[in-house]
This record gives C-alpha cells, sequence and structure tokens, in this order.
C-alpha cells in the first residue's frame, strides 16, 4: 500500500517535473506507513530466523517434498511450514549457509529503523557490512568443508572451488586472511598499532605472572584494562556479527553499528568508557605570545613612553563649572497635600460612579507637577468607556490638563495624571547634582528633568540619535534647550563636544557667545560663532555635510565603524595624525525655531538637514532641532522618520501633537516645562529641569573666564552659492531650476526673487542667483532697488524662442 502511494506520488512529480523526478524517485513514507511497513519487515525477520532455526532440524526431512513444492498437499517439519522450508532451502542450502542469519537479523534491523524513522544511512551500511560478512563467512566455511552442506552453502562450496582452482588451497586461505584483515581495518579502524599494544600486553601479562609481587599500579593497570577491553571489542565485535544481530553494550571499541544504535537510546554509555581510558593523555597548552603587528608595536611603545593620548591636554586646567552656579529654590522637594489627594480621589470616584463604573482600588504617585491616580476597574468595565469620560473627569476636577493612559503599559492599571494645585520647581540643580547624572557613563548624557515618580531621568543623547522639541510659545522650550547644553556643559570637556548653535531669534542663545573659543563650531571665514542669519545656516548645514563626509572617510580608513571606537584606538595611538588622523569631538547642532528656517530657506536647509539626519549618528554628530509650529510642512516626513527622539511641550491643538508624537497627549499638557518624551515607544511624562537665564550667564562666564582655544573650532570650508557672478554667464553653469524659474518669471511678468523663493520653495541666495542668470540671458532687466525687476520676454512662446536660440 505504502508502496502504492509512492509511486502515484512519483509519477505526478514525474509529469510535473520530468528532470528532478527522474534524478532522485523519493520514498517519503507517512507516519502510519512507516509503523505498517516496519512491522511488517520485523515479522518478517523473525519469521526467517525461525524457518532457518528449524532447517537446521527439519531441512533433511522436508528435503522430498520440496520437490514437490508448492503442492498444497505435501507436509512438512519446518516450524513455518512450506515457505519456511522452501525460502531455508533457498538461502542456507543454495544459497551462503548458515552466515544467512545475517539477513533474518538484517531485515528485522530494517524494520526497526524504519519503524522508529532512524537514519537511512546506518542502515544502508549495515547491510553493506553484513552482506560482506556474510559471503566471506560462506566462504571461510566452505573452506573446510568437501561437499554440500548447510554451513557454507552452495555458494560457499563453489566459490572455494572456484579460487582453489586459480590459486589453490593456500592462496585461497591467505586471501580469507586478507579479507578478515581489510574488514577489521576498515570496520573498526585498527591499525598496526593495536597489534603491538596488544603484543605488548600480553607480554607484560606473562612478565606479571613471572613475577606475582609486583606493585599493582593503577596506571598499567587502566592500560592493560583498555588494551585487553580492545581485544575483546575485537573479538566480540566478531562473534556479535556473526552470532547476534541484537546490539549489546561491552566497550568504548565496539563495532560502529551496534555503538551507533546504543547512541540513540542511552547516550550517557557512550561517554563513560572513554573517561576511563582517557585521563593518562594529558594536553599540555604551551602559552602562546600574541604576535603583534608593527603598528601595534608601536603605539605599544608610544603609549610607553607619552603615556595614552589625552586630547584635554590643551586645556589641561580646565575647571568644569560647579553646582552652586545652580540656583537652589525654596520650594524644591515634593511635599504631600493629603487634603488635596483626598479630594481628588473623591472626585474621581465619584465621577466614574456617575457613569456606572465601579473601581477596585486607587493608588497616587506624587509628582512635581502632577499626580498619577492609578485606578483598577470592576471586571467587565471597557477601557475605551473610561478614555471618553477624559472631558469629564477633567471637568468635575475643575483642572486643566488631566490625560487618562488607559491602560498603563506593563501595568494593567489605568492612569489618570492630575496637575497638582502647587507645582514645585525642578531645579537644573537637583538633576545635574543626582547620583544618576554625575555617575552616569553615558557619552553625551542629558539631565531633562524628573519623571512622574520623582526621579531623574537621563539620557543619552549619542543614541537618541537626534532630538526633535516641539511647544507652543511659552512652554518651555528654550528652558529645555537651556537644559540639554548646561547638562553637557557639566559633563564634557571642551576637547570633547562642539555646539554648533543656530538661534533665529538672536537672543536664546547668545548668552553661549562666551563660551565661543572653548565650545562653539563655527565655519572659517564667520565672525561669530553662533547663526543668528538665516541665510548663512545653509552654508553651515552643507559644511557640517562636509565634515561628516571627511570623518567617514577618516573611520574607514581607520578601519573603525563609530566614532568612540575610532577615538579610541586614536586614543591608544594607533592612528597617525601624520595620514590625517585626529581626535573627533562631537557636534552638537542645535536650530531653535526651525519652522522659521524652513519658511525661508525651504529645501535647502531640509535636504542637508535630512542627510545629517540620516547619516551623522555613528560619527558624533548629532541634532537638536526645536520649533513652535509642528506642522506637517515644518516637519516633514523625511525630518521625522530620522528623529526618533521627540519631545513634546504644551501645543495648542490635537492636531499638532498628533504631528510631533503621532499621537494626543501634548495638547493637554499643563506648560511651564510639562513635557513628554519618546523615543519611538512609550511616552514618558516629565518636568523639564528649571535653567534660569542668569544661572547659565553665569555658568558661561565661569567657563568663558578659563583659558580657552585661540579659536572657535573650524568646521570645513564649504563654497556657497554666493559665489561670483561671472560664471552664471556661462550657459553650462545655470542652475537646474533656470528654466522653471524663468517660465514662472514671464508667466507672472514679474521679476521678483521673492516670487521665485515662494513657488520654488528656495532660499534667498538661490532665487538671487537664479534673477541673477536671467538678468545675463536677457529675461529680465537689471536691478531697480525696491521696485521688482522689469520683465524683457512677453510670454511662454517667446521665451522658448529665445532659450531656442541660445543653443
Ligand atoms: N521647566 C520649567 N519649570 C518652571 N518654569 C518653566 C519651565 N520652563 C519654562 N518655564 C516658564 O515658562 C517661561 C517660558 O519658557 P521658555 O522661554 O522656555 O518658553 P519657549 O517655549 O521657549 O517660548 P518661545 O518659543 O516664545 O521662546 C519661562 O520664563 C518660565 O517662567
Amino acid at each position: 500500500m505504502a508502496k502504492k502511494t509512492t509511486k502515484k506520488k512519483n509519477t505526478t512529480k514525474t509529469k510535473a517535473k520530468p528532470k528532478r523526478a527522474f534524478k532522485k524517485p523519493s520514498l517519503i513514507l507517512s507516519n502510519q506507513q512507516k509503523l505498517i511497513f516496519g512491522s511488517l519487515l520485523i515479522i518478517l525477520g523473525v519469521l526467517l530466523f525461525i524457518s532457518f532455526l528449524s532447517f537446521i532440524f527439519t531441512g533433511k526431512e522436508d528435503q522430498s517434498a520440496l520437490s514437490n513444492f508448492p503442492e498444497r498437499s505435501e507436509t512438512y517439519k519446518n516450524w513455518a511450514s512450506q515457505l519456511g522450508a522452501w525460502v531455508s532451502e533457498l538461502f542456507i542450502s543454495n544459497g551462503f549457509g548458515l552466515p544467512s542469519f545475517i539477513f533474518s537479523g538484517l531485515i528485522f534491523l530494517s524494520g526497526v529503523y524504519v519503524t522508529l524513522n532512524l537514519k537511512k544511512e546506518k542502515l544502508r551500511n549495515h547491510w553493506i557490512w553484513g552482506t560482506l560478512i556474510v559471503v566471506w563467512l560462506s566462504i571461510f566455511f566452505g573452506f573446510f568443508t568437501h561437499k554440500f552442506d548447510i554451513l557454507g552453502g552452495t555458494i560457499g562450496f563453489e566459490m572455494n572451488h572456484f579460487f582453489q582452482d586459480y590459486i589453490g588451497k593456500i592462496g585461497t586461505a591467505l586471501l580469507l586472511l586478507f579479507g578478515l584483515i581489510a574488514y577489521l581495518a576498515l570496520r573498526f579502524k585498527v591499525t598496526g598499532d593495536t597489534f603491538v599494544k596488544l603484543f605488548s600486553s600480553a607480554k607484560r601479562d606473562f612478565q606479571n605472572d613471572m613475577n606475582p609481587n609486583a606493585e599493582d599500579d593503577a596506571q598499567t593497570a587502566i592500560i592493560d584494562n583498555s588494551l585487553t577491553e580492545e581485544a575483546e571489542a575485537i573479538k566480540s565485535a566478531f562473534e556479535i556479527s556473526l552470532d547476534k544481530p541484537e546490539p549489546t553494550i561491552s566497550n568504548h571499541s565496539k563495532p560502529k553499528e551496534e555503538k551507533e544504535l546504543n547512541i540513540e537510546v542511552e547516550p550517557q554509555i557512550k561517554s563513560e568508557p572513554q573517561v576511563e581510558a582517557e585521563p593518562e593523555i594529558k594536553v599540555e597548552v604551551e602559552s602562546v605570545e600574541e604576535e603583534q603587528s608593527e603598528t601595534d608595536n608601536l603605539a605599544a611603545k608610544l603609549v610607553e613612553d607619552f603615556g595614552k593620548f589625552d586630547p584635554t591636554l590643551e586645556l589641561s586646567n580646565f575647571q568644569f563649572p560647579h553646582l552652586d552656579l545652580l540656583k537652589k529654590y525654596d520650594n524644591e522637594g515634593i511635599s504631600i497635600d493629603q487634603e488635596e489627594l483626598e479630594e481628588n480621589k473623591n472626585r474621581i470616584v465619584e465621577t466614574l460612579n456617575n457613569y456606572k463604573i465601579g473601581i477596585t482600588s486607587i493608588k497616587a504617585t506624587i509628582g512635581p507637577t502632577v499626580t498619577l491616580y492609578e485606578i483598577v476597574p470592576d471586571a467587565g468595565i471597557r477601557i475605551s468607556k473610561i478614555k471618553n469620560l477624559e472631558d469629564d473627569i477633567a471637568l468635575s476636577l475643575a483642572a486643566l490638563g488631566i490625560r487618562i493612559i488607559a491602560p498603563i503599559p506593563g501595568k494593567g492599571t489605568i492612569g489618570i495624571e492630575v496637575p497638582n494645585k502647587k507645582s514645585t520647581i525642578v531645579s537644573m540643580r537637583s538633576v545635574i547634582a543626582s547620583q544618576k547624572f554625575q555617575k552616569s557613563d553615558m557619552q553625551l548624557p542629558i539631565a531633562f528633568g524628573k519623571t512622574i515618580s520623582n526621579e531623574t531621568f537621563v539620557v543619552d543623547l549619542a543614541k537618541m540619535p537626534h532630538l526633535l522639541m516641539a511647544g507652543a510659545t511659552g512652554q518651555g522650550k528654550s528652558v529645555g534647550l537651556n537644559a540639554v547644553l548646561t547638562s553637557l556643559l557639566y559633563k564634557k570637556h571642551p576637547a570633547e563636544v562642539k555646539f554648533v548653535l543656530v538661534d533665529p531669534k538672536k537672543v536664546e542663545l547668545t548668552l553661549f557667545n562666551k563660551i565661543e573659543r572653548h565650545y562653539l563650531a563655527k565655519l572659517p571665514d564667520s565672525e561669530d560663532a553662533i547663526i543668528t542669519d538665516n541665510t548663512k545656516v545653509i552654508n553651515t548645514l552643507n559644511s557640517l555635510c562636509i565634515e561628516m563626509d571627511n570623518r567617514y572617510e577618516m573611520l574607514k580608513n581607520a578601519f573603525c565603524r563609530n566614532i568612540s571606537e575610532y577615538n579610541a584606538k586614536f586614543k591608544a595611538r594607533k592612528l597617525n595624525p601624520n595620514d590625517g588622523h585626529q581626535f573627533l569631538p562631537y557636534i552638537v547642532l542645535v536650530v531653535d525655531e526651525f519652522a522659521d528656517l524652513i519658511m525661508t530657506a525651504g529645501k535647502e536647509v531640509e535636504t542637508p538637514i535630512a542627510r545629517l539626519a540620516q547619516l551623522a549618528r555613528a560619527i558624533g554628530i548629532h541634532l537638536i532641532i526645536a520649533t513652535q509650529r509642528p506642522s506637517v510642512n515644518v516637519i516633514t516626513g523625511i525630518i521625522k522618520a530620522n528623529f526618533p527622539a521627540r519631545i513634546a511641550f504644551r501645543v495648542t491643538s490635537k492636531i499638532d501633537s498628533r504631528t510631533i508624537l503621532d499621537g494626543s497627549g501634548a495638547d493637554q499638557l499643563i506648560g511651564r516645562g510639562d513635557m513628554l518624551y519618546t523615543q519611538g515607544n512609550d511616552l514618558i511624562r516629565l518636568q523639564c529641569a528649571f535653567v534660569d537665564t542668569p544661572e547659565v550667564e553665569k555658568i558661561t562666564e565661569f567657563i568663558g573666564s578659563q583659558k580657552a582655544y585661540p579659536d572657535a573650532h573650524l568646521l570645513p570650508e564649504y563654497v556657497g552659492e554666493e559665489g561670483g557672478t561671472n560664471l552664471d554667464i556661462d550657459i553650462s553653469d545655470r542652475d537646474k531650476l533656470f528654466r522653471e524659474a524663468a517660465e514662472i518669471i514671464v508667466t507672472a511678468q514679474q521679476g521678483s526673487a521673492s516670487l521665485l523663493q515662494r513657488k520654488l520653495k528656495l532660499g534667498y541666495n538661490r532665487a538671487g542667483r537664479i534673477i541673477d542668470q536671467l538678468e545675463a540671458a536677457g529675461i529680465v532687466g537689471p536691478f531697480e532697488g525696491s521696485k521688482a525687476r522689469q520683465v524683457l520676454v512677453p510670454d511662454l512662446v517667446a521665451l522658448d524662442q529665445l532659450l531656442e536660440n541660445e543653443q
């Protein structure tokens, strides 16, 4: 039945994929089929064994009856009757003689393999070796008989006859011996050594017998043991193959087939004898000194002579600002107002009861600005029902900024955040002084503030790797930026981090001018390090892109994957400064009022920002972007995708909240530094640490008064679009958008750069340059002061003609 199925399968395969099916006809049986087929083979094996066994005693008597085979009326003495007698006659008398017993064993074994789904390769080996043994034994037995008998069977006798005719009796005996040796060598990996050991052990035995007082040396005993075991093994293996088809466990060097079967049943037996036999062989591991490459050697020597490279050496006396520069507030520390707690609790319970929502338990966690009430509703209450009551609960608590978290991730409760009547200030001093910040080993640690459970919240900017900050005006963005910069100033040496500050408002970051030569980076030709002019931002961003490319080149040459690996290698003096290597400080680009920048410079800013955001993380350039208006045309998809870490201060609408956080919540904050932080998954509500302008001033003054580098850190030069206009006359150097711009100008009949800026979303510089090119092409007239330029081409047809004539 099984075969039928297989056949069927094969034929369908042949039709579908004739080549493959022809190559490898597969015999795939289902488990049921395996059981049926396997048990059939086992029974066949047993039946064969019974037939063979009884043939020894009844073979002669059945001889005459067999001549009438398959006559049904004949009676047979064989225990398996007619068929048993016939098969035994075939295998034993006409075949291989008594060694044919091995076939019954092999058929039995095949049944076991098929039933238990064991490896086919092993079974194949059993059959090959088994058949060879049968042949050898048959010839061996035939060697000693002079007529047909059941010992070696007809084949054994005839083969002997054949050999003896050609190579004589001695030749046949030697051939048999050779067969045995080849078998032992191939099957049991017996080598010449084995015989030498066997001989020497026999010699020692003999000597011991002669000298009974000899000490019972443990080691010798082991060797003896193993050797005699080995000798036994060869002997017993031989016997097993001959007489017992079932596997037996005797020692480690049993025949492979027996051993393998045992491993599957009792794996521990396999290793036992090995442990006994092997303690004698000890492997001595010689310690090898690692070869050092030449650069390693040189680096080691340099480090030995000069110590590790210290990037802070130039400003070795630099002192980090001390804590006293930060203000201590009186109303710090959380005070528990029992009355307020009780009141809020009652109101929550009451409001929920009004909507028939029962509560099993309620727990409060008091934070600096909000208190989190964690409730467990009665069984069967829908979470969405509570979430929908957000406004009703806010109304009954008469409080702004209620946020419902249903459910709190990982807790299985529902959270209701209620603002405290009296909020406490989280001072910058308290978060900077916290152990969490002081002991952090992060690369760019930032202490943002405190969580709702009053824990200091410290994150690594290097891991973020870029940060997007949004919030309506007056909600604490600038304070947040100052908190970030202050954190870094308290933890990082001027050699380790540089800031690129963009401040279109011109007033927010001016205080940091004082630390220009310590911590700021700027373009080589610019006067101020803090960029307040939007047109200069484009150059700076492009310069940062060049810096990024340069750094990647350096990393590539140094075989490093990121800046920390590179700097570590540089400090260990494995990178030669003469090859252009240098210690790389982190660069943090801070852009305040990003919306303003996008409005004025559009794509010209977005493209390098997106490029930096995508690629700069590994080489230590990190971006912090703040904006008042988190609308989709400011925070575009490409920017959002590359800023997984986001901070939202209070925003005015749900839409804004969704733009920045991909969900609501920021519209329910209470302002004044109340913020939500996300790094891709959970939202964490934080109270931002407060650092006031006088504090920042004190810190920058403290740093600014210390010895500084001769200049700010210089970024690579960027030859911007402000280059001379002479080139523009050349047609091939025209802007890519030249034709489009010309069409806009001609259609509108208005030669103004701002029109191009608006329509093509260009920066001022580029639009101005296109206007110059249009002038050179004779499309617009010369500059006329505040008035728009005159358009010299009346319509698009004329424009087409003009441009075609040019070529
Ligand atoms: N973490 C804070 N803790 C306490 N008060 C804060 C906190 N952050 C901000 N405030 C208060 O809010 C005011 C406005 O903050 P900030 O100047 O940072 O707002 P902003 O979002 O930068 O506004 P704009 O966008 O107009 O510059 C601060 O003067 C301060 O009184």
